[in-house]
């Protein structure tokens, strides 16, 4: 009987591994299956198309035109193309059409349904502004947000177009008059803006524009920020479902719908709420060529951002504009106070504000009168400002959608400009709390912190899966992080890193207890009760080693969410994910790209920088391991020597192979780093102290560290072969300094290695304590001086002195 349950419980444990697995083959189908059409709509448009932008007709594209028939809407033998063209430079004062704007505008005003997919500051608006000043009557343009209706309305009035709007806030008088405008014969305004609150709520609204149609006065419905009909779109706004109505109403007006994102789900689902068929969408390629994106690890400690932030803007933007994208409004006020501090000119802005103050605000940015506006994404649609020379993101977007439509408010006038984007462990469970009622907001949240923690792939193809659109890597430009520093990560496996946090997780369960991931990072790493701390294996892994591999177990499905409600608040706790019952098979293994071990020496350079020889390349933030900041290092460094006095078990098995033995595990490389700087010993034996840092860094020469690319030297020419790190760009100098403290490093440790396998052998001396204090009394230690006291004193010089090598 018993033989017959244990196997039962086998076969079960089998099956759910199978059926994980059955799921996941079965998610890689969909994705394949999504590529393949996106790659079978690329090669269908490569044969047709013959601007730079890339054109596609699903989804929902008529299936009744031709490639050839598309191609007729980029001429201009229409009968409205005289007007077009006298309009474009007369009254919008612009030369020439961009790409796929002369296409769109002779689809609508030929009657067509159309969506109108553009990145940022491409020029939607003049796809539905100058057909509106080219046609009869008025057109209606519903738009998500006042403030931008507000800004288009003054644009249109600087151009002597008239347009007028209606929203909650309209007084009576001008609702009137607006409306007895909309049935003249001659209407006193072309475009008319509303609200999708408006078109919901108002019925004398709904008549008016039924007798401007039946008059033949509606020339067209302009839908902005379409994608807002979806909930599976990344701004869903509950009014815009109802704007069907329109369509039904006043079927013979052609549609446009305009965005900046919307996948072909998105844009499906955008036209069964529209009430539209046969659109034709029109898709713009998403990349924009100008921007540089970058990923940088957010200290736990706000203030290191913080002064991360400002130390950018007061060097690398200088004298220019920018945005810096926060979380909340309390951190709007926050962060604009501590930027103010720093004497940088910095507004807050946010939804909570008073109108006046918003608009006084923007107004003061638009000018040049405030440099910086630090901003909750209330601050979004419509910005027109065409010089934002960056826009940093101090939390990361709730989805890559939201991400990309912000960061591209950044470099509209085509000239070089940065994204950067501030990504913190415990802020992805802050938006977490916040998406868990939305539609796929985890999903979408997973995919942001895809792109973040992506070391290996560059940003730009991360985009492109979200827009279908099919991407080749050499389209970057290195205009990314990842790009720049190709080949700056290592792979690590973490199986059994995995398997400790999901016995946490386990005997979490068993004693009914759930885990926030911050209790879940303090249990792994030895702290909380004592009672657990004896039941698991902890971890010698730094804090944001920590962090990454729970990270990446997220994202891999080992661990999953879980969430509990309160009337006030909602918490987010981590829970065993559909995957974590494969590794109780010995053969499973989850591996994960990590940042090298070292980091990367050379700058990380801007879009502006890039180029430009007489720039400071040197880096403002240097990535030390896993790019963590120095100060945090020292940190971690103090905490790891503090566990491995209460936990010297653990230690000695992590010392030896990583928490599994794995040779190529996380830990051995910070071991190597934290422990090991004794005495300078070189191979004949002779003892020689190391220089100290200040006389070094006076010699090297001031010009040579501000310009490395003049006198320069890889790195990796002068290291070992098995060497993690990747070529770095540093002064020979240095070069020379850090080779030789590498090579006096590793003679140390083989030397410190093959002592402690022979003390291990010994029984007397078993232990690790012993193991390492054998072999450094082999070594010429000061009289009177503890190991400890001496390996501190060494590796605060040697730590003084890398810092000073990568300055
Ligand atoms: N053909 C053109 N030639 C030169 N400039 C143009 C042209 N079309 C538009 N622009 C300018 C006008 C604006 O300053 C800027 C951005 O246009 P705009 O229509 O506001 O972008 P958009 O609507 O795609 O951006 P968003 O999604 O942020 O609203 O580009």
């Amino acid at each position: 009987m018993e033989d017959a349950q244990e196997e039962l419980d086998s076969v079960e444990a089998e099956l759910e591994m199978v059926e994980v697995q059955v799921a996941e083959l079965l998610q890689k189908q969909t994705e394949l299956t999504s590529r393949k059409n996106a790659l079978l709509r690329q090669l269908e448009g490569a044969t047709s198309s013959s601007s730079s932008a890339k054109s596609a007709k699903s989804p929902g594209a008529s299936p009744s035109m031709s490639k050839q028939e598309m191609q007729r809407y980029d001429g201009t033998g229409f009968q409205w193309s005289k007007s077009v063209e006298q309009n474009l430079k007369d009254t919008f004062r612009l030369s020439t059409f961009r790409p796929l704007q002369l296409r769109a505008i002779n689809l609508t005003m030929s009657g067509r349904d159309l969506f109108l997919v553009m990145p940022t500051g491409r020029g939607k608006s003049l796809c539905y502004q100058l057909p509106a000043v080219c046609s009869k009557g008025s057109s209606l343009v519903v738009t998500p947000l006042v403030s931008l209706m507000e800004d288009q309305i003054m644009y249109l009035k600087s151009i002597d177009v008239a347009a007028v709007m209606l929203n909650a806030s309209s007084s009576r008088e001008h609702a009137k008059t607006v409306m007895a405008g909309m049935t003249e014969s001659k209407c006193p305004f072309k475009l008319l803006y509303v609200t999708p609150e408006k078109i919901a709520k108002s019925k004398l609204l709904m008549s008016r524009l039924e007798k401007a149609y039946k008059a033949d006065q509606l020339s067209r419905i302009t839908v902005d920020e379409v994608h807002c009909c979806s909930q599976w779109g990344h701004d869903f706004r509950p009014d815009y479902k109802l704007l069907g109505i329109l369509k039904r109403q006043f079927p013979k007006v052609p549609l446009i719908g305009l965005t900046a994102t919307a996948t072909s789900s998105v844009l499906k689902d955008c036209e069964k709420i529209l009430c539209v068929s046969q659109t034709v969408t029109l898709t713009a390629s998403f990349n924009r060529t100008n921007l540089y994106y970058e990923v940088r690890i957010k200290d736990c400690d706000n203030d290191a951002s913080i002064n991360d932030i400002a130390s950018l803007i007061k060097t690398r933007y200088k004298d220019q504009s920018g945005i810096v994208y926060v979380f909340s409004q309390k951190d709007a006020e926050a962060v604009a106070s501590e930027l103010q501090k720093r004497d940088i000119s910095a507004s807050a802005y946010h939804a909570n504000m008073d109108p006046e103050d918003k608009s006084q605000v923007h107004r003061k940015w638009t000018t040049n009168k405030i440099r910086v506006i630090v901003a909750t994404v209330a601050f979004g649609m419509g910005i027109d400002k065409p010089d934002v020379r960056f826009v940093v993101h101090h939390t990361i977007s709730k989805s890559i959608e939201n991400y990309y439509q912000e960061s591209g408010r950044a470099g509209r006038d085509g000239r070089p400009a940065d994204c950067i984007v501030y990504y913190g462990f415990s802020d992805i469970f802050r938006i977490s709390t916040m998406v868990v009622m939305e539609n796929v907001g985890q999903k979408k949240l997973l995919t942001m912190v895809d792109y973040c923690q992506s070391v290996d792939r560059c940003r730009r193809s991360l985009m492109a899966v979200h827009f279908d659109e099919v991407w080749d890597n050499k389209g970057c430009g290195q205009m990314c992080d990842t790009c720049r520093h190709a080949n700056d990560y290592v792979t690590v496996d973490i199986t059994q890193h995995a398997r400790q946090v999901v016995q946490i997780l386990e005997l979490a369960v068993t004693n009914d207890e759930k885990l926030t991931p911050l209790k879940l990072v303090e249990a792994w790493m030895g702290k909380g009760p004592a009672k657990r701390r004896k039941m698991i294996q902890m971890t010698l892994l730094s804090r944001p080693q920590v962090e990454a591999v729970i990270v990446q177990l997220l994202l891999k499905s080992y661990l999953g969410e879980d969430f509990s409600f309160t009337p006030y608040a909602t918490y987010f706790y981590l829970k065993l994910g559909p995957k974590a019952a494969l590794l109780k098979n010995n053969s499973h293994s989850v591996s994960v790209k990590m940042k090298s071990t070292e980091g990367r020496s050379a700058s990380d350079t801007s879009a502006a920088e890039a180029n430009d020889p007489e720039v400071d390349q040197t880096p403002d933030h240097v990535a030390l391991d896993n790019g963590c900041p120095p100060q945090l290092k020292q940190k971690q460094l103090k905490e790891q020597k503090n566990m491995s006095r209460t936990h010297g078990k653990n230690k000695e098995q992590e010392l030896k192979h990583g928490p599994g033995g794995s040779r190529e595990s996380v830990t051995a490389a910070h071991v190597v780093e934290v422990d090991v700087e004794i005495n300078t010993v070189n191979d004949d034996g002779a003892s020689r102290p190391v220089r100290p840092c200040s006389k070094r860094k006076s010699n090297t020469p001031q010009k040579a560290r501000r310009n490395p690319c003049t006198n320069v030297a890889l790195v990796d020419a002068h290291r070992g072969a098995g060497s993690l790190s990747r070529a770095s760009l540093i002064s020979d100098t240095a070069a020379e300094e850090l080779c030789e403290l590498r090579s006096y490093y590793s003679k140390q440790l083989r030397r410190i290695n093959y002592i402690s396998h022979e003390c291990l052998a010994q029984p007397a001396a078993s232990g690790v304590l012993a193991c390492i204090r054998e072999p450094l009394r082999s070594l010429r230690l000061p009289r009177r001086v503890t190991i400890a006291q001496t390996a501190r004193s060494l590796w605060t010089r040697v730590s003084g002195r890398r810092k000073l090598l990568h300055r």
